[in-house]
């Protein structure tokens, strides 16, 4: 994924803090960090392909900060940014105020439950995000009340997308697009323009109940 030089410059210091903090807290899976630059970076990278005029976006559940804070790495340069980060583990969201900070990133760290966040982020919202976060039937009832007020919603999703989204269509009535990642494996994203909340979940043939 091409990126500036100033963007290039700010992920070399967040993954340094990233890296100086996984020591005494587990940000992301161990096994994960020998290919930190694809499997996390430029996979949270993909999501500007996707939206690229995006100026707000808002994620759910950031953990260390995918995509949310590499969100904000590059979008350091565009006037009116601004990523909401969301993350109900303390320690997490110290990080992710530290890891803004030192990269200069804009963004703000709502310490919460996602279920109570949602509804206080103020202003618009150009894109709501999740990665690794929860299936996709909870996950776009989180986003619902940003997706109906105009925003985009940008899941990243493994190998199981067909099933999950098979699970979330009893409940939603959804036109999901999916990409296929970018970034190898057998990554998806789900992109959602409308949601509505069925009025009876779907039976297992599909009928409504
Ligand atoms: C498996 S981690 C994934 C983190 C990051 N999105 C990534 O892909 O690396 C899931 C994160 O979501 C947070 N989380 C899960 N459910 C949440 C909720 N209901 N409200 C706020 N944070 C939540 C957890 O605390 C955890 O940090």
């Amino acid at each position: 994924m091409p990126v500036s030089r100033e963007t290039e410059a700010r992920l070399d210091r967040y993954v340094d803090l990233l890296l100086e903090w996984q020591a005494k807290t587990n940000l992301v899976a161990p096994s994960t960090l020998p290919s930190l630059w694809t499997r996390h970076i430029a996979d949270s990278l993909q999501l500007l392909t996707i939206a690229p005029s995006a100026k707000t976006w808002a994620d759910l559940g950031s953990g260390g900060g995918f995509p949310g804070v590499v969100l904000a790495c590059a979008l350091a340069g565009t006037p009116g940014a601004m990523v909401h980060l969301v993350e109900r583990n303390a320690k997490k969201a110290a990080f992710l105020r530290e890891a803004l900070r030192v990269t200069n990133s804009p963004g703000q760290v709502h310490l919460s439950d996602i279920g109570d966040s949602v509804d206080r982020i103020t202003g618009p919202v150009d894109c709501v995000t999740a990665r690794a976060v929860a299936p996709l039937h909870q996950l776009i009832g989180f986003a619902e009340p940003l997706v109906r007020k105009g925003a985009k919603a940008l899941f990243l999703k493994g190998q199981d997308v067909e099933a999950e989204l098979t699970e979330a269509t009893k409940y939603w009535n959804i036109k999901p697009q999916l990409h296929s990642s970018r970034t190898g494996g057998h990554g998806w994203i789900v992109e959602l323009d409308n949601i509505e909340r069925r009025r009876q979940p779907a039976t297992a043939h599909g009928t409504s109940a």
